[in-house]
């Protein structure tokens, strides 16, 4: 039968009867056995189905067609359990069916392909990929033409990759290129390729609006190219907090399918430098310090991180400043009401912070002396000796720590979620690193404070700014500037392009590690692994900036499995 709708007709699957029906948003089909009695029905939603192929074909590990005129074969995402990971494991389910004729196999062709279109408006039709081909094992070529791209062509979608030969080369190539026709922006890599194609993203669509990303006042424009993340590096933490499982297959079928989830990225500004973009850490002390250990055993692969953490932690240090933060509302959410983010998340879909009223007047031409909790209203000060001060736009949970930085925080509500640990003894500060990698609240404990927030600073008190001084002897840059927060320039995504250099200079000289008989005074900035070398900063939350192709983590309890059998 076929409708306005959709159609209804008798198939064979393996030469069993099947009652197949395709009304709006959902496909399905029921074993009919011989009594007429109906077994068991699959359902897959329409916006769920891959592609739809005349005759049977088969196409992992090898693209195989037995060219049939009454056969044809769709393709759809099938959930798997996976123990261990946080998420929903997908793959590419695939069933074959036998029409009774060639005119009605056509017809569901024809139908499923016109519901394919009309259900599911953001699947992209031409992607541009950028491969970098020495992330994590150098695996991202053989992983993108193995896994990745026969989906691709199966779905219809046509792309153009580029495998990097340089640092920034796709950053580069999103500020400066022609982008017209593109839907999205693939990156094969880790989270440092992902955090070049952020900045690409975010640089392109503020020089197209013609705003100053360098201002912190500036509301900058939310980017209309979404971004795939192919999971191919050492830490794929932005992948896993936003999918639930480090899968290409999984990430590549929520690109195809065209899932569309919005990010909060948070601005690090400092008056010298390009703003900053993250939407995992920013953090001071002791994440700092264990990057900067690392980069310099880079030669030891993933391991360095464990091995820089324990240096760094034996190392003992705890760093003088003053926090400020802009609170976050703590009538819509709590970084400790104990809720998780997930697909679906409705503190996210409520959340319309993508202006802050008072924020802008309190953040203008203000010094750094002027602050107080009393003078400015909103702002809150905290003045004390930090082991770390840390701020994520997400749980940031990884497989090393399955509940993350901040298991409560949301992905896109357009808060971050602020960390303060102050100093402590050893030992407790031990007990603190160890609950993220267990179900233990990290924040019951009396020297660890986090509150929801809409920006913060970082400063110097005037004591510090003598004892940061003091440490030029050990050639440490001592420019200390206010953070007054002007605009650096007028474009700063350009500026970007020839300031790469500070970071790669400085790293050595801020933080001199065990070597070294002194103390240093001051940390550095880990923002998501690229080691920011100045110490105040202000940092702002910018709501739902960027979109990702993915739909945050599914709940295993609750999913909606559009394959899963039912009786009926
Ligand atoms: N062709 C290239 N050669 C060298 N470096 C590159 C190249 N292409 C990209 N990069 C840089 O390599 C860095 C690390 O890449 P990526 O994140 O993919 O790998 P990784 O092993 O996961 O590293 P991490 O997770 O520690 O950032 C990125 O910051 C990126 O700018």
């Amino acid at each position: 039968m076929d409708t306005e709708l959709g159609l209804d007709s008798t198939l064979w699957i393996r030469s069993r009867r099947h009652r197949a029906v395709l009304t709006g948003w959902n496909f399905n089909w029921t074993e009919v056995d011989k009594t007429n009695r109906n077994k068991k029905t699959i359902w897959v939603p329409v916006s769920e189905v891959v592609g739809v192929e005349e005759g049977r074909v088969q196409i992992l590990p090898h693209k195989l067609v037995e060219d049939t005129d009454k056969d044809f074969t769709v393709f759809y995402v099938q959930r798997c359990n996976r123990s261990g990971s946080s998420g929903v494991l997908w793959r590419l389910g695939q069933t074959q069916f036998t029409c009774p004729s060639r005119v009605l196999r056509d017809q569901w062709i024809k139908h499923l392909r016109a519901a394919l279109k009309t259900h599911s408006p953001l699947r992209p039709n031409r992607l541009l990929v950028f491969i970098n081909p020495f992330g994590g094992k150098k695996q991202g070529q053989q992983i993108y033409h193995t896994c990745v791209a026969p989906l691709f062509e199966l779905a219809g979608i046509s792309s153009h990759v580029v495998v990097t030969h340089r640092p920034n080369q796709a950053r580069d190539y999103l500020l400066k290129k022609d982008l017209t026709g593109f839907d999205g922006v693939v990156c094969v890599g880790g989270d440092g390729m992902f955090s070049e194609i952020l900045h690409g993203v975010i640089g392109r669509t503020q020089q197209k609006a013609g705003l100053c990303e360098n201002d912190p006042s500036a509301t900058l424009q939310s980017c209309h190219l979404h971004i795939g993340i192919i999971p191919a590096g050492s830490t794929d933490c932005v992948c896993y907090a936003t999918v639930g499982v480090i899968d290409p297959v999984t990430s590549a079928l929520h690109i195809i399918i065209g899932d569309s989830q919005p990010l909060d990225v948070s601005a690090v500004h400092h008056p010298s430098s390009p703003v900053h973009y993250s939407v995992s850490l920013v953090g001071y002390g002791f994440y700092g310090d264990v990057l900067v250990q690392s980069e310099k055993h880079r030669w030891m692969g993933p391991l360095r991180y464990d091995y820089s953490g324990t240096i760094v932690y034996l190392s003992n240090r705890s760093y003088a400043g003053i926090v400020q933060y802009l609170p976050a509302d703590p009538l819509l959410s709590s970084p400790r009401d104990k809720t998780r983010c997930l697909a679906g998340c409705n503190v996210c879909a409520r959340s319309t912070e993508r202006t802050f009223p008072h924020f802008v007047d309190s953040l203008c031409g203000s010094h750094k002396n002027k602050f107080s909790s009393h003078s400015e209203g909103e702002w809150v000060s905290i003045k004390g000796r930090f082991r770390c001060v840390s701020l994520t736009c997400m749980s940031s949970s990884c497989p090393k720590s399955p509940l993350g930085l901040s298991p409560s925080a949301h992905l896109a509500d357009g808060t971050g979620d602020l960390i303060l640990v102050r100093d402590t003894d050893p030992l407790s500060f031990l007990k603190f690193l160890y609950r993220h990698t267990n179900s233990e609240d990290q924040f019951d404990l009396p020297f660890v404070e986090v509150h929801r927030v809409k920006a913060f600073r970082f400063l110097l008190s005037s004591e510090d700014e003598e004892k940061y001084r003091g440490v030029d002897s050990l050639g440490v840059n001592t420019q200390i500037r206010a953070c007054t927060m002007e605009p650096v320039c007028a474009s700063g995504s350009q500026q970007h392009l020839v300031e790469d250099d500070l970071e790669k200079k400085s790293p050595s000289l801020l933080v001199c590690g065990l070597c070294c008989r002194k103390t240093p005074a001051v940390s550095v900035w880990n923002c998501d692994g690229e080691i920011l070398p100045y110490t105040e900063i202000l940092c702002r939350v910018h709501g739902q900036l960027v979109r990702l192709y993915a739909r945050g983590i599914e709940d295993q309890t609750t999913i909606q499995d559009g394959t899963r059998e039912r009786g009926l």
